[in-house]
């Protein structure tokens, strides 16, 4: 790891536009869907681990140390680049889209071979990370963040692979600084394939805190740890 200067808290090295990370990630994303299905001879594969090999020795070169949200806060409860189910620069993210509407939040998605569990089907633990985020996202864009203090999914039907899936929450009660919250997650026909509820908790050294000042601290927790 290098010892370049912390980059602004934009979290931009100088110069790179926001579009550059986003199609180098998303090359990033092909990649490893094209490692876990090429038929590639040996000495292809081979060839391609040095270019790999090379590619990321470029990219150590110089990098933020420890993680995005650590490092560069995007301005926001929700909008980081690290995240792991949205995260713009992160190469595990898919990343979800999300929409978000009055009531509730949602977002369309494909997710292919890389997020496989039983054959041709989504793994159960992916879903539930993907339900967490959906539902804490929710509880955000509705001015009451928490962390999830408990998450139950219910898998009614195998979720198929390859085909175009809606993930989506809406509010089920709210008690001063707890928020509980349903998602669902479906297929294009309306068949709902797993659901889940989240109860998100503000943490105690939080709740006296406004949302203002509840951003604040995060980012200045960010910036100085
Ligand atoms: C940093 C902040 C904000 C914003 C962030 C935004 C992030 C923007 C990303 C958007 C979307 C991300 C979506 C992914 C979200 C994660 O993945 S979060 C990561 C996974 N979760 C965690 O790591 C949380 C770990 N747990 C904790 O930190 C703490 O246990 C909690 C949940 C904050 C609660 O701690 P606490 O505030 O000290 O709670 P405490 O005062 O003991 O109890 C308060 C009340 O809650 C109840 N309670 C506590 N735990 C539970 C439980 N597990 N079940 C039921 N009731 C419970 C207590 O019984 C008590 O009830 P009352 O007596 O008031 O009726």
């Amino acid at each position: 790891m290098s010892s370049s200067p912390t980059p602004g808290t934009d979290g931009h090295a100088p110069g790179v536009p926001t579009e550059l990370y986003s199609s180098f990630t998303n090359s990033v994303r092909e990649l490893a869907d094209a490692t876990l299905r090429s038929n590639a001879d040996a000495e292809t594969l081979a060839r391609a681990e040095a270019l790999v090999r090379e590619v990321t020795a470029t990219l150590t070169a110089d990098q933020i140390p420890g993680t995005h949200g650590e490092s560069c806060p995007q301005g926001g409860l929700v909008g980081s680049w690290g995240n792991t189910v949205v995260g713009l620069r992160n190469p595990v993210a898919i990343p979800l889209v999300f929409a978000y509407e009055t009531d509730r939040v949602w977002a369309e998605f494909t997710p292919g071979a890389l997020f496989e569990g039983p054959p041709g089907h989504m793994h159960g633990g992916v879903i539930a990370m993907f339900l967490d985020q959906v539902l804490g996202e929710l509880a955000v864009h509705l001015n009451r963040p928490g962390l999830t203090a408990n998450l139950s999914v219910d898998y009614l039907k195998p979720t198929k692979l390859n085909t175009v899936l809606r993930i989506e929450a809406w509010v089920e009660r709210t008690e001063g600084f707890k928020t509980w919250t349903t998602g669902t997650v479906s297929t294009a026909d309306g068949t709902v394939c797993a659901k889940g509820t989240g109860l998100f908790i503000l943490p105690r050294f939080l709740r006296e805190k406004s949302l203002a000042e509840i951003t604040e601290a995060q980012q200045h927790d960010a910036t100085t740890s």
